[in-house]
């Protein structure tokens, strides 16, 4: 079997994130899910969330399924890097993306989630396609639907192919050769810490020479930007008239009128640009002439990630054969 749906970007203006069509239950219901490889919790806003946390969000509702199941005695609960968070309980139900099904897949019922999730109406929960070491469900942690698709894939892989604010798509069980352009690079994935966890072999700053410094990170859509070595971050700013660190913005902002470089960052041999445009992030505020960058420092977060602003600039096989691997290719 294989499954193919769009990736869509959630505000036309910037790329914060995209949301992918997946239906649950009997008869089907759908919800919007941010995908998301750096977490493997599956939930959802439900019958089971308080109506003033919800505003605007579509509902899972499992008494409407005749195929829900409840998963008694367990729940879960999670935090993720941005201060965001939910807990709830769990259902087993049939789900489907874009074709694919899988019976009986844990379905995370939110009973709570914070404000952030409350004011983000096009997000009507998250997917994760982490490593399912990283599930929060107790007592017993619950596989990602990857991990519960993979025995009826032809391959055991889900490519992300995300784009500039346009709808892009994730593939599952095969890697579709017109969406990518040369060879596909494969480079080791270290599961361990349950993330997507590969390492970059460096970087460069425009046209300026490339620097082989090993940068050890996550491959992670549901994450907007890319944070990486306060050195690395601070090398591209030098290169941005009027670029500062500003705490106020929480990160480097510049005059949105500056000329930005693209950023190059190694795997294995090949090189990957991120054009200059996907660089400046967005105004800080609406209708500002302050723009936040697109690149930002790891050092608060404990982890470079590579964010949908670079993955943007690939098309990257995510391997889920033992061991796995990240494969990327220009496009
Ligand atoms: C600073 C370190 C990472 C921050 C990262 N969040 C982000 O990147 C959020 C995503 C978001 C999208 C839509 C609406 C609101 C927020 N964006 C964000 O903080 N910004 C601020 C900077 O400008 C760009 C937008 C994160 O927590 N990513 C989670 C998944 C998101 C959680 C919030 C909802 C959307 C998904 C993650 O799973 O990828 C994680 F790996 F970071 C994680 O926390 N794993 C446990």
């Amino acid at each position: 079997d294989t499954g193919s749906a769009a990736a869509v970007p959630i505000d036309p203006r910037f790329d914060i994130a995209y949301v992918t069509p997946v239906t649950i239950g009997t008869p089907p219901q759908t919800l919007q899910l941010d995908f998301d490889t750096g977490s493997s919790d599956l939930w959802v806003f439900s019958s089971h969330t308080p109506t003033s946390q919800i505003r605007g969000q579509e509902i899972y509702t499992p008494d409407k399924s005749t195929t829900s199941k409840l998963l008694d005695g367990h729940t879960w609960s999670i935090t993720y890097g941005d201060g965001s968070a939910s807990r709830g309980n769990v259902y087993t139900d049939n789900f489907t993306v874009g074709g694919l099904a899988v019976a009986s897949q844990a379905i995370q019922c939110a009973q709570q989630v914070s404000s952030s999730f409350t004011t983000e109406e096009s997000i009507d929960g998250l997917l994760g396609l982490g490593f399912s070491t990283l599930n929060t469900v107790n007592p017993a942690s619950q596989l990602t639907f990857f991990d519960n698709a993979k025995s009826k894939l032809g391959s055991p892989v889900f490519t992300a192919d995300l784009k500039n604010k346009q709808a892009g798509t994730y593939d599952f069980g095969f890697i579709d050769k017109a969406k990518y352009t040369g060879e596909i690079t494969y480079v080791p994935v270290n599961p361990d810490p349950g993330y997507w966890t590969f390492t970059s072999s460096g970087y460069a700053v425009g046209s300026g020479n490339f620097s082989g410094s090993p940068i050890t990170g996550i491959a992670d859509t549901g994450t907007s930007l890319v944070y990486l070595p306060t050195a690395i971050v601070t090398a591209y700013y030098r290169q941005v008239q009027g670029a500062t660190n500003s705490r106020n913005y929480g990160g480097y902002v510049f005059p949105c009128s500056a000329t930005l470089p693209p950023f190059t960052f190694g795997v294995g041999e090949t090189k990957f640009t991120i054009p200059a445009s996907y660089m400046s992030y967005a105004p800080v505020t609406d209708g500002s002439s302050t723009c936040f960058g697109g690149l930002q420092s790891s050092s608060g977060i404990g982890v470079n990630i590579w964010g949908d602003v670079a993955l943007k600039a690939a098309f990257v096989v995510f391997n889920g054969a033992n061991p796995p691997t990240l494969g990327w290719a220009t496009k």
